[in-house]
């Protein structure tokens, strides 16, 4: 671990005008995949930044090259203000990464796992480790389970234990690939509060969703990824401002709901079982009464609360 008062990190942190990490034209193929497309991501320090895309968008390969586990075709990558992969060795212990297949031992338990990880954390030495290891199952809610073996874990059980290992010792950023991926309602809690602790005490977290929920409810910044491509990024409030209003409608005729609206020129598509309407040539009481005289039964209506989910839907408009 690096105190704040390290010279390397303040100076970086000028020099890098306040980035955790960017990578500037990277880009990743496989064949003639593209799998990432030269992107410019920039990821302020002390943000929680999402990454955003439909599956198969390129975030965990992105993801993957801001750790050093995969070598970009082209680009480069800067952690902490350092060259990756030349300073690998001076900042990858300041930084925590959940990522899939971390490759824990299927015939050793949780415990005896997180053990391994912990003796190869530069920064924790012989007496404190079964300390610290204890303390990470606990925050991740593995005591219980933690005398089992991994390869009896559910995949929530195994995403805790991956998190229990980026944990382990306090951080500078943290990276979480799809960290509520297999957890139920209250592991996905859990993790938001996770984030938000992690946030409180100044540590750039960096993670990726699929989800605009899990974005929203936890992230300062959005980057969004779109077949490989860096489509948008920025501060999260600035984005959710960005969007028109719009009118969610639940109803049971959807398609004579958009009918009805679209005569009417309002711009209405249908998204998962709602109709979304725009709100440019109409106010709320008026599509509703409109649909009413149209003869569409009105279950609910609520403004949406947010430009995200519009933002996402119209730069990634074939996956919807
Ligand atoms: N090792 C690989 N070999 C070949 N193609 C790959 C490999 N890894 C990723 N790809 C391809 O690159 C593209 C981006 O994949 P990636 O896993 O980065 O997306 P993702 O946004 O993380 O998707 P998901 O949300 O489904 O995890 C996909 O078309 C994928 O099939």
């Amino acid at each position: 671990m690096t105190s704040a008062v390290d010279p390397a990190r303040s100076s970086s942190a000028i020099a890098d005008g306040g980035l955790a990490a960017r990578t500037t034209g990277l880009r990743k193929t496989y064949g003639r995949t593209v799998a990432v497309a030269g992107v410019d991501l920039a990821v302020p320090r002390g943000g929680v930044v999402g990454v955003l895309g439909p599956n198969g968008s390129g975030k965990t390969t992105t993801i993957r090259m801001l750790l050093g586990l995969t070598a970009p075709s082209s680009g480069t990558v800067e952690l902490l203000g350092h060259q990756l992969p030349e300073h690998a060795g001076r900042v990858l212990p300041r930084v925590g990464a959940l990522v899939e297949g971390p490759g824990f031992h299927p015939f050793l338990s949780g415990r005896e796992n997180l053990l391994r990880c912990a003796v190869m954390e530069p920064a924790l030495r012989g007496p404190e480790i079964r300390d610290v290891v204890e303390q990470a199952l606990e925050r991740v809610g593995l005591s219980a389970a933690a005398g089992r073996r991994y390869r009896g874990y559910s995949l929530g059980m195994k995403q805790r234990l991956g998190l229990a290992a980026a944990l382990l010792v306090p951080r500078d950023l943290v990276v979480l690939d799809e960290p509520t991926n297999g957890l139920d309602p209250a592991g996905t809690r859990e993790i938001r509060r996770i984030i938000a602790e992690l946030h409180a005490s100044g540590t750039t977290v960096l993670v990726s969703s699929h989800l605009l929920s899990e974005i929203e409810a936890t992230c300062t910044h959005v980057a969004v990824l779109h077949r490989g491509s860096l489509v948008a990024q920025g501060e999260l409030a600035g984005m959710l401002e960005a969007g028109a209003p719009h009118l969610l409608v639940s109803t049971s005729d959807t398609d004579g709901a958009v009918r009805a609206l679209r005569d009417k020129s309002l711009k209405a598509r249908e998204e998962s079982g709602w109709i979304r309407v725009e709100l440019t040539g109409a106010e709320s009481d008026e599509v509703i009464a409109m649909l009413v005289h149209s003869g569409v039964p009105v279950r609910e209506a609520r403004r949406s609360r947010t430009g995200l989910e519009d933002l996402f839907a119209r730069l990634t408009e074939e996956e919807l």
